[in-house]
């Protein structure tokens, strides 16, 4: 019966609980060794799983509060966004309306412009159409000014408009940068999401990998450590992402409202991503630990009740061992007396079988023992982890605190920024919208103004249409009216002018005869004055401008135009460049006639080198000069006298060179000189051996000049040179017989060609050249100090001291006749030797000879001969003598039989003043 028990006991043991369950039974027997710290193990599991759980709770309240918190920051940002969108809409909208409005403004007042300026044309071309009336011409500047004005400041507006557009585009180009780079950011940000979210699915992928393997804890512990970093690595990448963001930001210096809500938004956006991270690796965890719980819980249950079981069994296992244990002597006894009885094999086997088994169970026991400590271990190591987890759990909670009120202080940041940026925004479209006010008030009022002046032109524009349709017909009446009188006005001055002239030329030709009868009375030497034309050796050099001007209104005065002033010099006549030869001549006419009445005629040409001198004495064939029109005038006048006067005339032609008289009628070969001599009687002087020829015909004058010119020309290679350095003279001497009364007269008129005047060292001579220019300037020097001792009324004049003044003694005596031809060059290069040898005959002209006389007697002629000169003043006419009545005057004292010459003596001063050149040294 025991052994049934026994075998009873075995089988339920066999059967029930250990062959069937071998996990549970090897717990059991691991639990022996550690039953006590099991229950405490548990009861800590469960106090950390609890701690955690209410840790979990409290994370996602706090995961909940952020959420709702950004929901709100997100909303509140969303409506920010949204008004300042919409405030921007207003403003822009508004700023377009403006500008819209503006241009509309100036276009309107650009149009009433330009119709005001179209009528302004139209009405001042009325006006000017019109005579004008003086009320209108004033207005019309005066709307013009305001035109001009109002154009100004159109322009000005117009300006402002343009420089408006261009900061508006500039504005754009900023909001299109700043667009392109939140774009940029956008996608930057984006392509970080898609990599975040590869990263996620590859974590989901491995934890549903770990998840099928055994080993759920180490997957646990290695997903929550990848996810750990994964969250370092997002909140890295997101905390760079922020910085260069700033930075971006930064550089653009751009911070639009947009740009901050951009910012915002993005901001939240990975808030929200990193939330969600952060909340699905919590889920994930969570329920990984709740699986891992149940699990715990599942096995420390079965455990228990396995250690129960086993413990039961245990404890009936140590009963039947104390129960065998009591029974043993017996059973000992039993034994032996089996043994010794029966020695029964199946006994034997059984227990060996019930020893193998019980040596199996101590094994099972020592491994359930050994199983038991590591399963103590991993929850210790668990716990550990456990531990480690909600350090990095409380450190990402930190993390998140912390990026939270980073968060903050940026929301709070832009907020502030927002809210100052909105303020000046505001302040400055506040501003802008004051000054468009203004400028509109102002457009207003100077629309108004326009108005006005437009109302005041339309009116003024009706008055003068008004006055425009009457104005013709007054405007004929008061031409007809002005034209009467202007008639009468112009005719009235004509006549008045034309006595004016009438009587300026009576007092002109009065002027003249008195001044002609004040030189005739006065013996005064004439001097004329004639100014040739510019030739082509003056050249075409600023040095050939033409320095001499003449007076229209007075042939007697001329200007010389030296070193910006102007000298004006005063002759009884002035030939300008135009002056023929026939009107000098005809100036001469007179004088030279006088001769065939029985005057000494001098005619004496003065001046430089090519001023003119041989071709106002001598002229060229086809226009001949004073010489041959006089001997032409001369046959002509004694012909005219008529049947009653028998007239000789008889010409000698000869020439001063270097002191040396030259007949140029009779080639002197023997080598003697020819002197001038004292007619014996004392009747005058004269030149023996002077070849004298009678002319009575215009060809034997003709055929005298010839002879006259080849001998002039033998004596040198070059005649003009020569010409310019000797004096030339043409003596003519006329003696007429009235045959009816024998009265005889006898006149000379010497006609003398005189070398060039100009100084020497101008000339730049040597040698024989200087010779010849200081005879020259001898010569006249003497010539001036005759005429000065002539003027100076000094008893002796020195006559001798030059041939030239020697031989012309009879013609510059008191009883002669004297005219001087001022040659001049109107050149500018030769304006010096101009001026002085217009001073020279300023001088000459004051000069006071004494009336003229006529040589005339009764009775045979004595050749050689001159009758007493008589000295008396023509009633008639300066140079011409009608009759032949002899007229003495008082005084009949004549220089020419003055024999004195004792006293030649000419003070240095008086001579210097009137010498024309200084005396060669
Ligand atoms: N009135 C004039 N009309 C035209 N040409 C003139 C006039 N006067 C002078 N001439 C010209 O000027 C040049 C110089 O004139 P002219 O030889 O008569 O001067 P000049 O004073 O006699 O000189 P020189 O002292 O050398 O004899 C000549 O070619 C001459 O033809």
């Amino acid at each position: 019966m025991v052994f049934t028990m026994f075998s009873c006991r075995y089988s339920y043991g066999c059967t029930c609980g250990f062959s069937s369950n071998q996990q549970r039974r090897k717990l059991y027997i691991s639990s022996v060794g550690g039953e006590e710290r099991s229950p405490a193990e548990y009861a800590s599991l469960q106090q950390a799983l609890k701690e955690r759980n209410t840790q979990r709770d409290d994370l996602l309240l706090k995961i909940k509060n952020l959420t709702d918190k950004n929901k709100v920051y997100k909303t509140q940002l969303e409506k920010d966004d949204l008004s300042q969108k919409q405030l921007q809409k207003i403003l822009q909208k508004s700023h377009e309306t403006q500008l819209a409005e503006r241009e509309t403004l100036l276009t309107n007042l650009q149009e009433i412009i330009a119709e005001h300026e179209t009528k302004i044309l139209s009405l001042e071309e009325q006006i000017h159409g019109n005579i004008s009336n003086p009320e209108d011409t004033k207005q019309a500047p005066e709307t013009k000014t305001g035109s001009s004005k109002l154009i100004e400041q159109i322009r000005q507006l117009q300006q402002e408009k343009s420089e408006l557009f261009s900061e508006l585009a500039t504005v754009k180009l900023q909001v299109e940068i700043c667009e392109r780079d939140h774009v940029e950011t956008i996608t930057s940000l984006q392509e970080n999401l898609t990599k975040i979210e590869t990263d996620n699915s590859r974590i989901q992928e491995d934890l549903v990998k770990l998840k099928n393997k055994d080993n759920i804890i180490d997957i646990g512990i290695e997903s929550i450590n990848g996810k750990n970093h994964l969250n370092k690595i997002q909140t890295d990448r997101f905390k760079k992402e922020i910085g260069k963001y700033h930075v971006r930001a930064s550089s653009i210096g751009f911070s639009s409202e947009n740009e901050q809500i951009q910012i915002l938004q993005e901001e939240n956006e990975r808030l929200e991503e990193l939330l969600s991270g952060f909340q699905s690796k919590l889920s994930k965890a969570e329920s990984t630990l709740s699986e891992t719980e149940t699990k715990y819980r599942e096995e420390v249950l079965n455990l228990s009740k396995e250690n129960q079981k086993i413990s039961r069994l245990l404890r009936d296992t140590k009963a039947d061992v104390t129960c065998l244990q009591a029974r043993e002597p017996e059973v000992m006894t039993k034994i032996e007396r089996v043994e010794v009885e029966v020695e029964s094999q199946k006994l034997n086997q059984k227990l060996s079988e019930s020893q193998k088994e019980k040596s199996t169970l101590e094994a099972d026991v020592q491994d359930w023992k050994e199983k038991y400590t590591e399963a103590a271990n991993e929850i210790s190591e668990l716990q550990e982890e456990n531990k480690q987890y909600l350090k990095q759990l409380q450190k990402n909670v930190t993390e998140v605190i912390e990026m939270e009120e980073k968060h903050e202080q940026i929301v709070e940041e832009l907020n502030e920024r927002r809210e100052k940026r909105i303020q000046e925004v505001k302040d400055e479209v506040e501003e802008e919208m004051k000054n468009l006010r203004l400028k509109n008030s102002m457009m207003h009022s100077k629309i108004s103004t326009i108005n006005l002046l437009f109302e005041q032109l339309v009116e003024s524009h009706r008055l003068l249409r008004k006055q425009a349709s009457q104005f013709p017909h007054v405007l004929a009446l008061t031409i007809d009216t002005v034209k009467k009188e202007a008639i009468g006005a112009i005719e009235d001055i004509n006549k008045r002018n034309q006595e004016l002239v009438d009587k300026y030329h009576r007092e002109m030709k009065l002027r003249k005869k008195y001044h002609n009868e004040l030189v005739e009375l006065r013996g005064n030497i004439r001097v004329f004055c004639r100014v040739r034309p510019t030739i082509k050796e003056d050249g075409i050099s600023s040095s050939s401008q033409i320095v001499v001007t003449f007076d229209p209104y007075d042939d007697g005065l001329l200007f010389i135009a030296n070193k910006s002033r102007s000298q004006v010099f005063e002759m009884d006549k002035v030939f300008n460049e135009n002056s023929s030869q026939t009107e000098v001549f005809e100036e001469v006419r007179s004088i030279v006639t006088s001769c065939v009445d029985g005057y000494n005629v001098c005619i004496f040409a003065y001046g430089q080198t090519g001023s003119g001198k041989t071709y106002t004495m001598e002229g060229p064939v086809s226009d001949p000069g004073i010489n041959q029109r006089a001997l032409i005038e001369l046959f002509n006048e004694t012909r005219e006298r008529g049947t009653d006067w028998e007239y000789t005339i008889s010409v000698s032609v000869l020439e001063i060179y270097n002191e040396n008289i030259r007949d140029l009628l009779n080639r002197n070969d023997d080598g003697s000189k020819l002197e001038i001599k004292m007619k014996s009687d004392g009747g005058g002087l004269y030149v023996p051996g002077l070849s004298t020829i009678q002319v009575t015909s215009l060809n034997q004058v003709n055929q005298v000049f010839m002879t006259g010119q080849k001998n002039r020309a033998t004596a040198t290679t070059n005649l003009n040179e020569h010409s310019s350095r000797s004096h030339a003279l043409l003596c003519i001497e006329v003696t007429g017989l009235n045959r009816t009364t024998n009265t005889r007269t006898k006149g000379k008129l010497n006609l003398v060609d005189l070398a060039g005047s100009e100084r020497v060292s101008r000339s730049g001579a040597d040698g024989p050249r200087l010779k010849e220019a200081q005879n020259i300037n001898k010569s006249l020097s003497c010539l001036g100090d005759v005429i000065h001792s002539l003027r100076s009324k000094q008893n002796h004049v020195p006559y001798r001291n030059s041939k030239l003044t020697y031989l012309l003694q009879d013609s510059l005596g008191g009883d002669s006749k004297t005219l001087m031809i001022v040659q001049a060059s109107p050149a500018a290069q030769n304006v010096s030797e101009t001026i002085c040898t217009l001073n020279f005959a300023q001088r000459v002209r004051t000069v006071q000879l004494g009336s003229a006389t006529r040589q005339l007697e009764t009775g045979d002629i004595n050749e050689n001969t001159v009758s007493t000169p008589s000295r008396s003043p023509l009633p008639h006419s300066p140079y011409h003598s009608p009759s032949l009545i002899n007229k003495t005057p008082s005084n009949s004292k004549t220089p020419l039989n003055n024999k004195t010459t004792s006293n030649n003596k000419t003070p240095i001063s008086a001579r210097r003043a009137l010498t024309p050149r200084n005396k060669p040294k």
